[in-house]
């Protein structure tokens, strides 16, 4: 079939490398001209596991095209997805200016039949909204071509994202009852055939629905890590192991293990924006969503508790300190550093006047550009009192750092030399914000250990490793 995706971010590069994998004529749009000349060029402006092998080879192999001409796209294909970003306005709600403008764009090019997918994350009714601005540019041109719109969900998360599109747990379709919504419907269904596994994968509803299934998903995974934090943070307070909780409830199938890792708060493109967005779907239906206005809070919360702790440990002024600081991205497997906790703790020991030195496997350049920004912000505030750098290894985080601070679990931070750490530490201080590492075990190399949630061990005090191995 002929595709065209408008929007080449994660979503719509991922969708569109997936969508010609099986076959499809893909063209690929963006507004942003830069992006679409690197692309062209054979190279990707994101950085996402498996992504750049599909990208070349179906533009080697002509399935897939960039442009960055909307009436090239509007003109490719009958089917155009809608995969611009919808970010948080100051109230929370998604601003779908993009969104609208590129429904008005499709309006003013269209030249027969179209299904307009939107597979941007949108609020409910935004499908109708769509189709409003869609209707009045064609009765402005006097053009009534025949269109409906769908809606298509994404649920891919980054890092996995190419896994996630080709083998999906499930592909919701929201289209309305009309005739053309039902011709669109059988147009979705034959176009997403190929990535049903053993059984059907499709679940169609109406567009309302498909739409709300999106945010609920977001928010239901939100709540669940933002539950297991502040249990994390009782268990510290009264002497139990949230890791150890996680198994134990984890292991009711009720329950299941996924999304129950406590740590220092979500981040991302999504559930921070996604559950503000609910929320305020919330106020303007007259509907209170306490329990998501409780997420909410808890998380911004918890970006924060690695920074009370350190606190804690050394006072409020920290001048004299160096952190290294482990993972800058908001999760492994990916170089996306929007709302990432790591700018949070960053930020904020920098502003008590510490040094941060950071290394990041992928998200070095995204998070250079990030902290930036974010301390140009504090900077209007006040006089600026530390220092940020990303240094070029894991290993020259360390050079007389204080202490070592983890904020994304990639790979290779999982197992490092710990009798190098307790050496190299100046205050033997390790705070773990994805409860990578066994307290016990760091005691034992006379580490002092901080996870989340996690039973403090006190450091070794007496015999040093060394020693207790020679004496074994
Ligand atoms: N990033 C993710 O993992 C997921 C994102 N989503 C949703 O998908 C949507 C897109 O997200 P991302 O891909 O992360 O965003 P992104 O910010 O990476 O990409 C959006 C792209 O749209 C382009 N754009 C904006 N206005 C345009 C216009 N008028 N014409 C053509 N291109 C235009 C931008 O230049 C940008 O390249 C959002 O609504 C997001 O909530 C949904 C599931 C997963
Ligand atoms: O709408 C979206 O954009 C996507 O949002 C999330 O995907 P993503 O943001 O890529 O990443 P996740 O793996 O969900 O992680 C989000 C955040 O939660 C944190 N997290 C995740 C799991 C967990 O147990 N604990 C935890 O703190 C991660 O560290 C990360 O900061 C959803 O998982 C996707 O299904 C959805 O499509």
């Amino acid at each position: 079939m002929r595709v065209s995706i408008i929007g080449s971010g994660y979503v719509g590069l991922v969708s569109a490398a997936c969508l010609a994998e099986v076959g499809n004529k893909v063209l690929c749009c963006d507004i942003d001209t830069a992006k679409i000349d690197q692309l062209k060029s054979g190279s990707s402006p994101i950085y996402e596991p498996g992504l750049d092998e599909l990208l070349e080879r179906n533009q080697r192999e002509q399935r897939l095209d960039f442009s960055a001409c909307i009436e090239d796209a509007v003109n490719h294909a009958e089917l155009i997805f809608i995969c611009v970003g919808t970010p948080p306005k100051e109230d929370g709600s998604a601003d779908l200016q993009h969104v609208v403008r590129v429904a008005q764009q499709i309006a003013e090019h269209m030249n027969g039949f179209k299904v307009i997918i939107n597979k941007s994350t949108v609020p409910v009714g935004t499908g109708e909204r769509v189709a409003e601005e869609v209707r009045r540019v064609l009765i402005q041109r006097n053009a009534l071509h025949p269109f409906t719109v769908v809606s298509n969900p994404e649920f891919l998360k980054e890092g996995a994202a190419i896994d996630d599109f080709l083998r999906p747990d499930r592909i919701v379709l929201g289209t309305d009852h009309t005739p053309a919504g039902q011709r669109a419907l059988r147009m979705m269904k034959a176009l997403y055939a190929p990535f049903q596994r053993h059984h059907e994968r499709l679940i169609c509803m109406d567009v309302r629905s498909a739409e709300l299934t999106k945010y609920a998903a977001n928010a239901m995974l939100a709540t669940r890590i933002s539950f297991m934090n502040e249990l994390a943070n009782l268990a510290e307070k009264i002497g139990a192991d949230i890791e150890q909780v996680r198994a134990g409830i984890g292991s009711d199938p009720r329950i299941g293990f996924s999304f129950l890792y406590a740590g220092c708060g979500y981040g991302g493109s999504c559930f921070p924006k996604d559950v503000r967005a609910l929320i305020q779907t919330g106020v303007d239906a007259g509907e209170n969503l306490s329990i998501l206005r409780a997420v909410n809070n808890s998380n911004q919360r918890q970006k924060r508790v690695l920074v009370e702790k350190i606190i804690q440990r050394f006072g409020e002024d920290l001048s004299n300190m160096t952190f290294a600081m482990w993972g800058l991205a908001f999760k492994p497997e990916t170089d996306d550093m929007r709302e990432a906790s790591s700018r949070t703790i960053a930020a904020e020991l920098v502003l008590r006047g510490a040094t941060v030195q950071a290394f990041d496997p992928i998200a070095n350049e995204t998070a250079r550009r990030a902290m930036d920004e974010d301390l140009t912000n504090f900077r209007q505030d006040g006089p600026l009192l530390g220092h940020f750098e990303i240094v070029k290894t894991q290993e020259d985080t360390l050079i007389n750092a204080d202490a070592l601070i983890v904020c994304t679990e990639w790979r290779m931070f999982k197992s490092p030399d710990f009798l190098m750490l307790s050496r190299t530490l100046r205050e033997k201080a390790v705070f773990d914000g994805r409860n990578l590492y066994d307290p016990a075990l760091l005691a034992d190399y006379g580490l002092i250990y901080e996870g989340v949630g996690r039973r403090a061990e006190p450091a070794d005090q007496g015999i040093p490793v060394e020693q207790m191995r020679l004496a074994s």
